[in-house]
């Protein structure tokens, strides 16, 4: 049995370039994406992973840790960091930012 999708939404996918000190496309081409929160039943584990609608180009591949700290930086900006960078997301809508956001502290609260 394969990962499951547990939530889905289109939002610009972000990383936060620490040396440049300042916000990059994932990807480097802005644009949205369908980020989804995948869990895997085999080790109980959740990742969020973003492909850019247009070209299906994978942006963004993080786990979710059960210390994962989410931020709502704005009702449409949402971000959180790992030991390597910070990730951030750009959502349509504040309607799609809490779907999303309520998925994934629920998946860290099921870690
Ligand atoms: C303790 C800690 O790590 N703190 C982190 C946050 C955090 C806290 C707790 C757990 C995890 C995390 Cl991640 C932290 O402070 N970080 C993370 C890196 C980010 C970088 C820049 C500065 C510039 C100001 C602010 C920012 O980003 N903000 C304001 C809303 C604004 C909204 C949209 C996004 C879109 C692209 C850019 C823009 O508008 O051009 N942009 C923004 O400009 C967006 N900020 C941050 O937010 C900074």
């Amino acid at each position: 049995m394969g990962e499951r999708s547990v939530a889905q939404a289109r939002a610009s996918v972000m990383i936060y370039n620490n040396d440049l000190k300042k916000w990059e496309h994932a990807g480097g081409v802005g644009g949205l994406s369908r980020c989804h929160i995948y869990f895997n039943p085999a080790n109980n584990s959740y990742r969020i992973v973003g492909r850019k609608i247009n070209d299906n180009d994978v942006v963004l591949n993080c786990g979710i840790g059960k210390n994962l700290r989410y931020n709502k930086a704005t009702p449409t900006f949402h971000q959180w960091r790992d030991q390597r960078q910070v990730y951030g997301l750009n959502f349509q809508s504040a309607d799609d930012a809490v779907v999303f956001s309520e998925a994934v502290m629920a998946a860290v609260d099921d870690i």
